[in-house]
């Protein structure tokens, strides 16, 4: 059974270091992948995912890149120098954009990309909105099928669509599910959720979590709770 630390990614949304470490700090060593998004890193740059990285962590770069190809595998380089082991592109910057990104991110020292489908705050109504009259289950797996033809091999989208992607793109896709909330949790922005149970049950290969825990008026026990969710849910069923 893989440990539970591996599948779990803390969401260090805040807006500058010193708030990120010090809920490192708290949670000491109980988790192993913590996820920069567009909040600190706009504040601390590769200083942060460095610190990280020097402290015996991975580093989950989730900049959500999408622009033209060029530009995006400028990026990629320039995110793979700080040692990120994962890095976020939208897959609805389309298929060249993709293998411009996959191309940069096979240098050594290159960061797994993730391509995100349809973000986990969308329904089906906001969805119509921007024009796509399918479901949001229907785009997630449109796009990641062509993700998939463009050279990358893991996915973001919520635990809804999870089971669909796992069955069209194969075992060893890595298939990162946000929109995680333990029973009884705030939804705040988020649409398409899913227990840290459900989600691991349908298929996912890592969870990100991020109020759940940091809003917790205990972080670290929230963040025990979750992993034990998730070894429970991995575990065999006794008969
Ligand atoms: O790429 C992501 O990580 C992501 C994609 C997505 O569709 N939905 C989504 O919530 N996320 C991120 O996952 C985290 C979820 O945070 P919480 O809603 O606080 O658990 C945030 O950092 C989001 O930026």
């Amino acid at each position: 059974m893989p440990d539970p630390k591996a599948r779990l990614a803390i969401a260090l949304d805040y807006p500058d270091a010193q708030q990120a470490l010090k809920l490192v700090d708290t949670l000491g060593h109980t988790c192993q992948w913590f996820k920069i998004g567009m909040e600190l890193y706009y504040a601390a740059g590769n200083t942060i995912v460095r610190e990280l990285r020097d402290r015996g962590f991975d580093v989950f770069l989730d900049l959500k890149l999408h622009d033209i190809p060029n530009t995006v595998a400028g990026a990629v380089r320039s995110a793979t120098q700080a040692g990120a082991g994962l890095l976020t592109i939208h897959a609805s910057g389309g298929s060249a954009m993709m293998a411009a990104a996959a191309e940069a991110a096979r240098a050594p020292g290159g960061p797994r990309l993730l391509a995100v489908t349809v973000l986990t705050s969308m329904d089906a109504a906001q969805l119509t909105g921007t024009g796509i009259t399918v479901s949001p289950a229907d785009q997630v797996l449109r796009l990641a099928k062509l993700a998939t033809q463009s050279g990358i091999d893991g996915f973001v989208c919520s635990a809804e669509e999870v089971a669909a992607v796992r069955a069209a793109t194969g075992p060893d896709t890595l298939l990162v599910i946000p929109g995680i909330r333990p029973a009884g949790a705030a939804l705040g922005d988020q649409k398409r959720i899913a227990t840290p149970a459900q989600a691991i049950a349908a298929g996912a290969s890592m969870l990100v979590v991020g109020r759940p825990i940091t809003q917790a008026p205990d972080p670290a026990a929230a963040a025990r709770a979750i992993l034990d969710e998730i070894a429970k849910a991995e575990a065999p069923l006794k008969k």
